[in-house]
């Protein structure tokens, strides 16, 4: 019988890269687990603490930890790159060490300490349609739709529009739209990116099932990975998006991603916030 989060067992810490932020769950050695009920009520900005993302810390498999990623509409979501710096951040504070491993579902994940910031393995780019995933079987270099956009699985689905100026972008109306076209039969996540140069990019981001985040880990490798696939960057670019700075390097073993990470607090729920989910 899987055992019902109680006070008791359910403190939180509540974190954020480049404002991208989170609500942290450490469920190692109990039974009790994240519902997207619970997610939805918990991710409500109005009514309960409100996030992005929800992360669970769960016992590690062959790795120091596993974790699971939900949006704030309480749908699950296979990465998210900047919860893993935050969450190796507090794993390297609880153990000293200088450096994580991480079973997601998109596979096992490295992070390390870079200076004051974190860095973290995304791993390799999915290019191909049935990997993204993609509805049907088409160039994910140049999409079907209106901007020709490109599309990179990052362990979640991301459609990257470089644009001319990305100011003058309706993010929220382009991005809700294209986040539920048919062509994403897992909805996606939506990029748009302005190149300002061989290593620089502007970013904003429409994140599926969350809405306008001030960054996303996951769609800033994709972006990278995205320009440099057209020629339009080298593989190393650091890139704005509107919380702050990134670096991205699509190496040999993969997309590491670099920025800061930010605790906040550690929080505990009310009993009578729970017993109404
Ligand atoms: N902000 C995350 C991405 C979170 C998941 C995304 N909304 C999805 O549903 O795929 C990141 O930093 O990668």
């Amino acid at each position: 019988m899987q055992q019902v989060f109680s006070p008791s067992n359910l403190p939180f810490v509540k974190m954020h890269g480049l404002g991208n932020d989170f609500v942290i769950f450490d469920s190692r050695g109990i039974d009790a687990r994240v519902t997207p009920k619970l997610a939805k009520a918990i991710g409500d900005r109005n009514r309960g603490v409100g996030f992005d993302q929800l992360a669970e810390i769960k016992d590690g498999e062959g790795t120091d930890i596993s974790l699971d990623f939900w949006n704030s509409d309480g749908s699950r979501a296979g990465a998210c790159g900047n919860a893993t710096r935050c969450v190796a951040w507090l794993m390297m504070q609880e153990s000293g060490n200088n450096s994580v491993t991480i079973r997601t579902e998109r596979g096992v994940l490295h992070a390390v300490r870079a200076g004051d910031e974190v860095s973290v393995n995304m791993g390799h780019p999915q290019r191909d349609w049935h990997e993204v995933p993609l509805s049907h079987a088409v160039n994910t270099n140049h999409l079907p739709l209106a901007g020709d956009p490109v599309a990179v699985g990052m362990g979640n689905p991301h459609v990257v529009f470089f644009v001319d100026d990305i100011v003058g972008v309706d993010v929220a109306a382009q991005g809700v739209a294209v986040e539920h076209d048919p062509l994403f039969p897992q909805r996606t996540n939506v990029e748009f990116a302005q190149v300002r140069g061989h290593d620089e990019i502007r970013m904003r981001v429409w994140e599926r099932g969350a809405g306008i985040t001030l960054a996303c880990g996951s769609g800033a490798c994709a972006t990278a990975v995205a320009a440099a696939e057209r020629g339009l960057t080298g593989r190393t670019v650091r890139m704005e998006v509107d919380g702050g700075w990134m670096t991205l390097d699509w190496r040999d073993d993969g997309v590491w991603m670099t920025g800061p990470v930010q605790f906040v607090f550690r929080g505990e729920f009310d009993a009578s916030f729970l017993e109404q989910i």
